[in-house]
This record gives structure tokens, C-alpha cells and sequence, in this order.
């Protein structure tokens, strides 16, 4: 036979002269919590002893409209009705406070019909069922009956409309039924051992060896515990704290830059030309503002028009600061970068941001137009390509993609350009950002006279291989069931190309 504890043996002697009854009473007479009856409950239930039942039920209050009604015990309709004797015209109707809403609801009903100017109410017309379930209410809006008895589906029809008109709300309770069974009805007959139960022993009881009398609890071992989900930060902050340990360990300093940045920063002084397709309203977020050109603007119109003071041709044609000046979300964290580098010409320089950028795009699995990027630069006197790549390789292998390999590619800003490709088992060679060497035409205007190795990883890309997604938009939704089953140590990156 099964082991009860001591508070299912008190339950189950409460429950066997009760019969039935909810938790809430169950607990004023076991001078306990309803919570704490529950689980009792619920353990007597495991053995068959005893039924829990969980029933949710919808209470209606009286919203603060439905307390004005029945402070006048007289829904509109009602307060209308009544006022329609013969001969009563729509005028004299219109003086009523009750007109608007309760000539509607009847004209709605089809309770009455105009003549002419005279209103008259149809043979046998009664809003009399409804107002009677108004005063079911008290006047602080709650039940003071069961109306459900007296008026079965009237009543839930009533308060249906009730909410729909927003005169009544509806909010949700939980009651929890606990019954004896037939067998736990045979163990309490059979008899049960009300002793109080010793959980710790105490050094008197131990020293005087009163413990050998004492009725012990025994313990389930085989009992699973409740799962505990304590808080920890969400598994795509994780990775993005992850990622800028890694950095730092790495030797780089963290910049930091606003959201909103002119289009100066975010395309011209990257050399990006001003009738760049990218720059286009339906690529780029846009604002109303216009933002101040930094000091040594010119330099960088020089650049975009001849070339400056290098061997470059420039674009050629016109710059226009108007377009310059313009604000937009920015649409990579290079706008940080170039920002720094003109902050700091010196040598030696390497710094990282991981930030939010925006970029109109459609919403699919693997596109949201909010993201965030991985942007670094390394400036120093004799720095390479080959040094580019060497980071890139050992940032993607500290995060645990062992295969990093890179394609040529293009960016208006630099020359060499790469991008860089991870390998993962069962999806091949996934492109994660863009990297290079930033052009003459972006440094000199500030006067930055050493290479500058430069990248933009996609963060949510790694964050998507790492933790299993098949949808981008899972790391930004509060998914709390995701969240909490998310393990707090992600699993190893990826795996090795064979
Ligand atoms: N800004 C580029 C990435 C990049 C950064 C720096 C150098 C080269 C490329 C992008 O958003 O895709």
C-alpha cells in the first residue's frame, strides 16, 4: 500500500467528511494554503485516493458604464421602453440621457417602430429578462447571485452582449474541486496514523533518543522535483556576451554610437556614392531630421568629387550635402567604425561594436529588418590582408566554427574584399558579413595614413547556427517556453567539415 504523508492523511480525513469541496475551503480547515491543498491533492491523486479538478470559470463584473445602469436599476433600453406611452414622439424621446444608446438597442431589437413622428413600442416588447440580469449585480459591479441558475442560457447570452457593449467584463477564475475516491474512502475507514510527522530531526531528539517513538516522514527518492527555471539572461544576449568576451579577450576596445546616424556617416564618408542604389528610400530608414556636417566635411566632398589629394578620380559629378545631412536608422555599425577611426587617426587602433542596424526588408525566416552586426577594425602601421583573415579565422574558431574560409567580394569602402564563409554540417558553407581594407578615399579625408583591416559579421546568423533555429524571428519574440527550455551553456557550435 501506497505511503501517505501526514497532509495527505489530513486531506484525505478532511476529504472523507466533505465529500467534495474546493481547495479554498479544503484550506481554511487544514490551516494551510490552497496551493499547498492542491499538491496534497494531487499526490492523494496519484494513488487513487482522491480526484482534483480544475475548473475555470468566467466571472462578469460590471464595467464602470454597467455601474451607472444599475445604480439606476434601468438598463437604457429599459429606461426607454418604459418611457414610450402613446403618443410619444421621437422629440420628446431625444430629451432622455438614456436616448442614444437605449433607442438604438431597441430600434436593433426591433422592440419598437416609428409612426410617423410618433414612436410605438411592437405588441408584447419587454427588455425585462436583461434588466433583471443587471440586477443581479450589486452596485460595485459584482455577482450577488448565481444568475446561471435562474436563467440558464438567458443569462449567458445577456452577459455575452453585456460584454460585447462593454457594460460587463469578463475575467477568468480558477476554482479546484478535490473528491475522495471510493478507494480513499477505504483508507480512511481502515484507519490513519494522525501523528504528527518529523521532517528534521533536532540534537534533543537525537541526544534523549525520543526519535526512536517518533513517526518519521518517509521520503519518495524516486519523486522527480518540480523543474525550477531560475533566471538567466536570454540565449541570444548570451551570445552576443559571448562574442564580446571574445573580442576583448582578443585585445579590442568596445565603441559604442547612436541609433540614428546622418547620412554623411553612414554612406558618404564610406565612400558609398551619393546615387548608390543602397541609399534608396526602399532599402534605407529614413528620418525627417537633418544632422549638423562634421568639421573637415569638405575634404570628404573633394574625395567624392576628384578625389582629394590622392591618386583616386573620385565619383565625379556634384556632392550634395543636403543628401548628406540627411538622418537615417543606420544600416550597419560600419557608420561606428569610420566615426572612430576619425576620432582616433592614430596609430594603433583596434576596436569592435556588436549593435542594432535597420534595413527595409521583407520579414521571412531569415530576414527581419532589425539585426545586429559584429563590425571591427584594426589600424596599425604594417598591417595586411593576411592579418584580416587571420582574425576573422580566430574569432569564428573561438566561437567554435573550426572552418572559415573566404570569397572575393565588394563594398564600396575597401579594397581587397572578402567574405568570409563558415562551414556547417548539414547546410555547407554559410556567408557570414563582409570584411576588407578600407580604401584611401575613406581614410584620407581624416587624415589616417596606416591600413585599416575592417569587417561586418551577422550576429544573428551565428546565433541561428549555435542555437538551432530554423526562424531568425525566434530571438526576438518572448517566447518564454523557448526561453526558459534553452539550455544555459549552448551546445558546441557546428561541426567539422569531413
Ligand atoms: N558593412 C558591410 C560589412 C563590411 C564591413 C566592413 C568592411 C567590409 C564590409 C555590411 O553591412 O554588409
Amino acid at each position: 500500500m501506497a505511503e501517505l504523508t501526514l497532509n495527505e492523511k489530513r486531506l484525505l480525513a478532511a476529504l472523507a467528511k466533505e465529500k467534495k469541496a474546493d481547495a479554498e475551503h479544503l484550506a481554511s480547515l487544514l490551516n494551510a494554503t490552497p496551493e499547498a491543498v492542491v499538491q496534497w491533492g494531487h499526490l492523494a491523486e496519484d494513488k487513487g485516493l482522491a480526484k482534483v479538478e480544475r475548473i475555470v470559470k468566467k466571472i462578469p463584473t460590471l464595467t464602470e458604464e454597467g455601474i451607472k445602469y444599475r445604480k439606476s436599476d434601468q438598463l437604457p433600453e429599459t429606461q426607454i421602453l418604459d418611457a414610450i406611452k402613446t403618443g410619444t414622439t421621437l422629440t420628446d424621446l431625444q430629451k432622455n440621457d438614456a436616448f442614444k444608446i437605449g433607442f438604438g438597442q431597441l430600434r436593433k431589437r426591433g422592440l419598437i417602430q416609428l409612426n410617423g413622428t410618433y414612436v410605438v413600442k411592437v405588441p408584447n416588447a419587454s427588455t425585462e429578462k436583461e434588466n433583471s440580469i443587471l440586477l443581479c449585480f450589486d452596485e460595485t459591479g459584482k455577482l450577488h447571485a448565481d444568475p446561471a441558475l435562474k436563467f440558464g442560457e438567458d443569462y449567458n447570452q445577456s452577459i455575452k452582449e453585456f460584454v460585447k457593449r462593454g457594460i460587463a467584463r469578463e475575467s477568468e477564475t480558477v476554482q479546484n474541486l478535490l473528491t475522495i475516491t471510493s478507494e480513499g474512502t477505504l483508507r480512511v475507514n481502515a484507519g490513519l496514523d494522525i501523528r504528527e510527522e518529523i521532517g528534521t530531526l533536532t540534537r534533543d531528539q537525537i541526544l534523549s533518543g525520543s526519535w526512536k517513538n517518533a513517526s518519521l516522514r518517509k521520503y519518495d527518492i524516486k519523486k522527480l522535483p518540480k523543474t525550477v527555471y531560475p533566471g538567466k539572461s536570454h540565449p541570444y544576449q548570451r551570445l552576443i556576451d559571448e562574442m564580446r568576451q571574445i573580442l576583448l579577450e582578443m585585445g579590442f576596445t568596445e565603441m559604442h554610437g547612436e541609433i540614428v546616424q546622418s547620412a554623411f556617416w553612414n554612406f558618404d564618408a564610406l565612400f558609398q556614392p551619393q546615387d548608390h542604389p543602397a541609399r534608396e528610400m526602399q532599402d534605407t530608414f529614413y528620418l525627417k531630421e537633418d544632422a549638423p556636417l562634421p568639421e573637415g566635411w569638405e575634404c570628404l566632398r573633394d574625395m567624392h568629387e576628384h578625389g582629394g589629394n590622392t591618386s583616386s578620380t573620385g565619383w565625379g559629378g556634384k556632392w550634395n550635402p543636403g543628401k548628406a545631412k540627411q538622418c537615417v536608422l543606420r544600416t550597419h555599425t560600419t557608420s561606428l567604425s569610420i566615426q572612430y577611426l576619425a576620432a582616433h587617426p592614430e596609430p594603433p587602433v583596434k576596436a569592435f561594436c556588436i549593435g542594432r542596424v535597420y534595413r527595409r526588408e521583407a520579414i521571412d525566416p531569415t530576414h527581419t529588418p532589425e539585426f545586429e552586426q559584429l563590425e571591427g577594425i584594426v589600424m596599425d602601421k604594417d598591417v595586411t590582408f593576411r592579418h584580416l583573415l587571420g582574425f576573422l579565422k580566430e574569432f569564428y574558431q573561438r566561437m567554435g566554427f573550426s572552418d572559415v574560409r573566404f570569397r572575393p567580394g565588394f563594398f564600396p569602402y575597401t579594397e581587397p574584399s572578402v567574405e568570409p564563409e563558415i562551414w556547417v554540417d548539414g547546410l555547407g558553407w554559410v556567408e557570414m558579413g563582409g570584411a576588407g581594407v578600407f580604401r584611401q578615399e575613406v581614410t584620407d579625408p581624416w587624415g589616417v595614413k596606416c591600413p585599416v583591416l575592417a569587417w561586418g559579421l551577422g550576429v544573428s546568423r551565428v546565433a541561428m547556427l549555435r542555437l538551432g533555429l530554423k526562424d531568425l524571428r525566434q530571438l526576438y519574440l518572448s517566447d518564454l517556453e523557448w526561453i526558459r527550455n534553452s539550455p544555459v551553456h549552448a551546445p558546441a557550435a557546428a561541426g567539422r567539415k569531413a
